[in-house]
């Protein structure tokens, strides 16, 4: 158990996009160590959410009520750089990986001016980028891939990595893989994880947020709502024991 504030907390978050309604009233905290899991079906508003935090709502997007904090800072609506420099890395959901540059320069790419750089804690949690510094990220695995985009967030002392359907589109074995690199992350730096592979969830999740049509429907202990197959049913449309791979 921890006593520790949450690192950040959403609260009766609304975001319009082009004229139409498509989060209402979003609340939860995002604890300060573990993993948080950002579950719910297609299209309820997952993605639209971690951009609404980080200010990369699309044109035509706006938040019109609510407020995010980030360590008790007031973050809502700030511009993404400012909300970038506080400490937050964000792994999107197609990587946004340089394929034509080297692991090394992906790495350097992500230097944040006035922050530490630890390579020696990157190197550290994964060999395999040392190995492959000089190797273009476009002929890496999607789990390497997957490692890089991980890896730059730990590079700077961020305290919260928001990251959007790591395992998307993975094979199962490289799910596997791509599942260790989050949990070695997690060690490190609180992660707040929109994923729909529930093996994966179930490995990594200490907390869930289940979002449906906009609105948050459930918050509570991930493994205690994956244990109750009803519930996950209800709530996410699929069996606790469904996955897109093994993990
Ligand atoms: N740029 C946009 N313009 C118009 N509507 C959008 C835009 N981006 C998202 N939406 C709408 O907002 C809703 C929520 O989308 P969002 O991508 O946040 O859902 P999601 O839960 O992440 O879904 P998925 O799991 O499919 O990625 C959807 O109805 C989507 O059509």
């Amino acid at each position: 158990m921890t006593s520790a504030p949450p690192i950040l907390t959403v609260r009766g978050l609304d975001v319009d996009i082009a004229g139409s309604r498509i989060l209402t009233g979003v609340g939860f905290d995002v604890p300060a160590s573990g993993v948080t899991a950002l579950l719910g079906r297609n299209g309820v508003g997952k993605t639209t959410t971690l951009r609404a935090i980080l200010g990369l709502l699309p044109d035509g997007g706006r938040v019109t009520a609510g407020r995010v904090t980030l360590a008790g800072e007031d973050i809502t609506a700030e511009p993404t750089h400012r909300t970038v420099r506080r400490g937050i890395g964000y792994a999107p959901e197609d990587r946004g990986v340089f394929a034509g540059l080297t692991v090394a320069e992906n790495l350097a790419l992500a230097e944040r001016p006035g922050h530490v750089h630890d390579y020696d804690l990157v190197h550290d949690l994964f060999p395999e980028l040392a190995a492959r510094r000089g190797q273009r990220a476009g002929t890496l695995s999607g789990g390497q891939q997957q490692m890089v985009a991980i890896a730059r967030t730990l590079l700077n002392d961020n305290v919260l990595v928001v990251v959007d359907e790591p395992t998307k589109g993975l094979a199962p074995r490289v799910v596997t893989e791509a599942t260790e690199v989050l949990e070695r992350a997690a060690r490190r730096v609180p992660l707040l994880l929109v994923e729909q592979n529930l093996a994966v969830v179930r490995r990594l999740a200490g907390s869930a947020v289940v979002l449906d049509a906009g609105r948050v429907v459930h918050t509570g202990d991930a493994r205690a709502l994956l244990a109750d197959p009803a519930r996950t049913t209800a709530l996410l449309g699929v069996g606790s024991h469904s996955s897109n791979g093994a993990a």
